[in-house]
């Protein structure tokens, strides 16, 4: 789904399909460097994450093993609760493996500062952080972040496996919501 099949949902286009693309494929690039010893096991946050690690995963050239957790702080609405549950567990063994975690957004940083701490107890040799969006103005906690695609202002968005109220994930863009949407203020 593009964004003109949308009609007023959404304010500004942030970031295009072919540029996410690209700009995948230089973090692949970075990434290649960086793990040139030994690939990481790639850890997908579902399920905004899904449209990222499916494009990176591909995009790098060498094997790229993926393992999937299901963590929830957001809910229904467009404020994080700060509250992170495991809904879904990782099915791999982390000790001693190098972890990269994929995700699509970090805003407060809440969900990925308590993620990268859970999964460095499990005997992670190494755990990293590859983002494909950042907020930086939103950010409530100091995290190390490797890998950022785009730093983007502190809007709403949605798009490229972001939704709202589950809708919105299959949009190819990255874009703003119309406050409208959602009915007040992000
Ligand atoms: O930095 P934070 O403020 O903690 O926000 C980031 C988290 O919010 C999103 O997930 P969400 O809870 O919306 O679930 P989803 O991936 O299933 O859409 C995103 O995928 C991160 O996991
Ligand atoms: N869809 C969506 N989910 C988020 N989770 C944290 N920030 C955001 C955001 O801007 N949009």
């Amino acid at each position: 789904m593009d964004a003109k099949h949308l009609g007023d949902d959404l304010t500004v286009v942030l970031h295009t399909e072919a540029e996410l693309h690209a700009r995948l494929a230089e973090m692949a690039r970075e990434i290649e460097a960086d793990y040139a010893e030994e690939p990481p096991l790639l850890v997908g946050v579902l399920k905004g994450a899904v449209m990222v690690m499916a494009d990176l995963a591909r995009e790098l050239r060498f094997h790229a093993q993926m393992d999937w957790m299901a963590v929830s702080s957001y809910g229904k609405g467009t404020k994080s609760s700060g509250v992170v549950k495991i809904l879904k567990d990782l099915d791999a063994d982390l000790t001693n493996r190098d972890v990269l975690i994929v995700e699509d957004i970090i805003d407060s940083g809440l969900t990925l500062s308590w993620l990268k701490e859970n999964l460095a107890s499990r005997g992670a040799r190494s755990v990293r952080i590859c983002t494909m969006l950042r907020k930086p103005e939103a950010m409530k906690v100091q995290l190390d972040v490797e890998y950022v695609g785009y730093d983007i202002p502190a809007d709403f968005v949605v798009g490229y496996g972001l939704d709202y109220a589950e809708d919105y994930r299959n949009l190819r863009d990255v874009a703003i919501l119309a406050p409208h949407v959602y009915g007040g203020d992000a």
